[in-house]
């Protein structure tokens, strides 16, 4: 059966490898010699083509926006599908050192239709001690009319090659299977900020024993935050942000290594993309606390009241002075402010510690994070994970 017929051919860690502890930790395969890369792109059948993705042009990232909002992830009933925003593709594509030739389309060779994606971007991770160039691949879709043609196995050899050619030998991805083998599986959290709306498209349920106007009390948040020095980032503040969240993620054992060129791409504020508040102690003018988070709305299919969610991921979040449980729910209240209707989390690095108190609750799936060509020796708990893909 073709049940992980592709992922047995490939360098990841092997469920027959578990809990063998001689294994080394690290690579798996060694690089190659550039010039034994393949050269040309791996043969698509008959009516396809490769198609390089200029993301930044306007009618390709439409092209891009359009496939993914109609076939890319939905819930375990169907009810929602991810909708992201055609500047969030821009943001989540264009990271400083990005290459084009990673933002990889299959259309059809008549129509020029655009019917399966696979992305890469460049990014330095940590294992441990060691920083390694990956590419962190992402956005895997293909058009729901062209399931179970084998397409992806394909897509995911031709993104590894090309990642190949710019010398690179390992990469990160998540997917909410399980596939061999996952470096750690992550638990989806939710808190709700909208609840009538969340329980109108049955995102959540009333509880029992409880009634609308308890229900909406339960959620209810202040309408400001409450930690004094609390205010969005700003470009002048890299530096300070760098270092605290450098330091911060300096404890997890898989963790971005993160410079002050990255910082300023992926966390400074972007509207309707990503949202990054700090604490700025009033003496000092220190920056001691650093929140974020990112902006991913969904489709509602088959709701006649409503067609979108709007829902906040948490990202990364620094507490040093101000706890975290007051932080992140300072988090929530600007959340709630700029009209969420729910802020996800998942359980990794320190989250752990606000999600119940906050009242987030659990999830319908499991996160599992992969490497590529690099084997860890023993799975990690979410508590270990400092990454946050996508
Ligand atoms: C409905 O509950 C969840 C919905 C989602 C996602 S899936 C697409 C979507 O729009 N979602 C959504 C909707 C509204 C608000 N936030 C997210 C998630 C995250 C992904 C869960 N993976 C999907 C794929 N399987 C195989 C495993 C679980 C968690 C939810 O507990």
């Amino acid at each position: 059966e073709t049940r992980h017929k592709f992922w047995e051919t490939q360098p990841v860690g092997q469920f027959k490898d578990i809990g063998d502890t001689n294994l080394p930790e690290g690579p798996i395969e060694p690089p190659t010699l550039l010039s034994e890369v393949k050269q040309e792109p791996y043969n698509l059948p008959n009516l396809y083509e490769w198609i390089n993705c200029d993301i930044s042009s306007e009618e390709m990232c439409n092209e891009v926006y359009s496939l993914l909002a109609n076939n890319y992830v939905e819930d375990d009933e169907n009810m929602f599908r991810f909708n992201y925003s055609k500047e969030f593709l821009r943001w989540a594509l264009q990271p400083p050192g990005y290459f084009r030739s990673w933002h990889i389309g299959v259309r059809v060779k008549s129509s020029k239709k655009l019917v399966a994606f696979i992305t890469g971007i460049p990014a330095k991770i940590r294992v441990r001690d060691e920083v390694v160039n990956m590419a962190e691949i992402n956005f895997l879709c293909v058009h729901k009319k062209l399931r179970s043609k084998r397409l992806a196995p394909v897509m995911i050899k031709e993104v590894t090659r090309r990642v190949h050619l710019e010398n690179i030998w390992q990469a990160a991805y998540t997917a909410g299977v399980v596939l061999p083998t996952p470096i750690a599986s992550c638990q989806y959290w939710h808190r709700t900020l909208n609840p009538k709306k969340l329980i109108d498209v049955g995102f959540s349920r009333l509880g029992a024993r409880m009634t609308m106007s308890r229900t909406i009390k339960l959620y209810k948040l202040p309408e400001s935050t409450v930690t004094p020095g609390f205010r969005k980032m700003e470009i002048h503040d890299v530096p300070a942000v760098t270092r605290l969240l450098r330091n911060y993620l300096s404890q997890f054992v898989v963790a971005p290594d993160f410079d002050e060129n990255d910082v300023e791409h992926w966390l400074l504020p972007e509207e309707n993309v990503v949202d990054s508040y700090l604490v700025e102690s009033s003496e000092t003018h220190e920056v001691t606390d650093f929140c974020s988070f990112y902006t991913l709305p969904s489709t509602i299919l088959g709701n006649p009241n409503y067609s979108t969610l709007k829902a906040a991921y948490s990202f990364y979040n620094v507490s040093t002075k101000t706890p975290l449980l007051q932080l992140m729910n300072d988090a929530l209240i600007v959340a709630k402010q700029r009209d969420y209707d729910v802020f996800n989390a998942l359980d990794v690095m320190e989250n752990d510690s606000f999600l119940k108190e906050l009242k987030f609750g659990p999830g319908d799936g499991k996160l599992h994070y992969y490497l590529y060509n690099y084997r860890i020796r023993q799975a990690l708990k979410p508590s270990e994970l400092g990454l946050v893909l996508l």
